[in-house]
């Protein structure tokens, strides 16, 4: 890979990525969508039919395959919060780059999209103490730190763009 994005959900991962990869003229892979495809349901399907530790197994297992891979990786919300793949984030030579933004900004932008089991099930104030909750394990597999609140997708990735080695 030439950058892995984490964060919270709603902190740009998906949008971001698209736009590097873009940028660069490489591959984008979710690994929101590679699971989606891999079992062939949505992500609430999933955590209702099969339920979350299901999926975060799956996500450790195709997390650890995409990391392989060239291109940008978004990671899904939770990606960091398996110590296993806190490993994995920790030991690859890949940048890790967190996109930051307060809990009122991601409340903000996820609140309509119901496409998120979490966002779904948990009251505005659970997904803000969620986020506190979950915080210092971004952080710690992060290479880079970027507090996307008053930035525009183009200049978040003007400040990705010098951090990746293209060959
Ligand atoms: N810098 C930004 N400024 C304004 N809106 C943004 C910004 N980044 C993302 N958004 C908007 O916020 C919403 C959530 O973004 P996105 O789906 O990329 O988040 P995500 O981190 O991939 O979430 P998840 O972890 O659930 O996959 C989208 O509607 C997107 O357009
Ligand atoms: O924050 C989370 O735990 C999640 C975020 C999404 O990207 C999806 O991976 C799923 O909805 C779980
Ligand atoms: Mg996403």
């Amino acid at each position: 890979m030439k950058a892995v994005l984490v964060g919270f959900m709603g902190s740009g991962k998906t949008t971001i990525g698209r736009l590097l990869a873009e940028n660069l003229k490489t591959s984008h892979i979710d690994l929101d969508q590679v699971i989606v495809e891999h079992v062939g349901k949505s992500i609430n399907d999933i955590f209702e039919e099969e339920g979350e530790q299901s999926f975060r197994q799956l996500e450790h297992r195709l997390l650890q395959q995409q990391l392989t891979q060239d291109g940008i990786l978004s990671t899904g919300g939770g990606t960091p919060i398996m110590p296993a793949n806190q490993y994995l984030l920790r030991q690859t030579n890949t940048p890790v780059i967190l996109l930051e933004a307060s809990a009122q900004t991601v409340v903000q932008r996820v609140l309509r999209d119901h496409s998120r089991p979490l966002v779904n099930k948990l009251s505005i104030t659970q997904l803000k103490g969620l986020k506190q909750k979950r915080d210092a394990l971004y952080r710690e597999c992060a290479d880079l730190v970027i507090k996307t609140d008053q930035l525009t997708p183009q200049e978040i990735i003007a400040r990705i763009l010098p951090k990746i080695i293209t060959d």
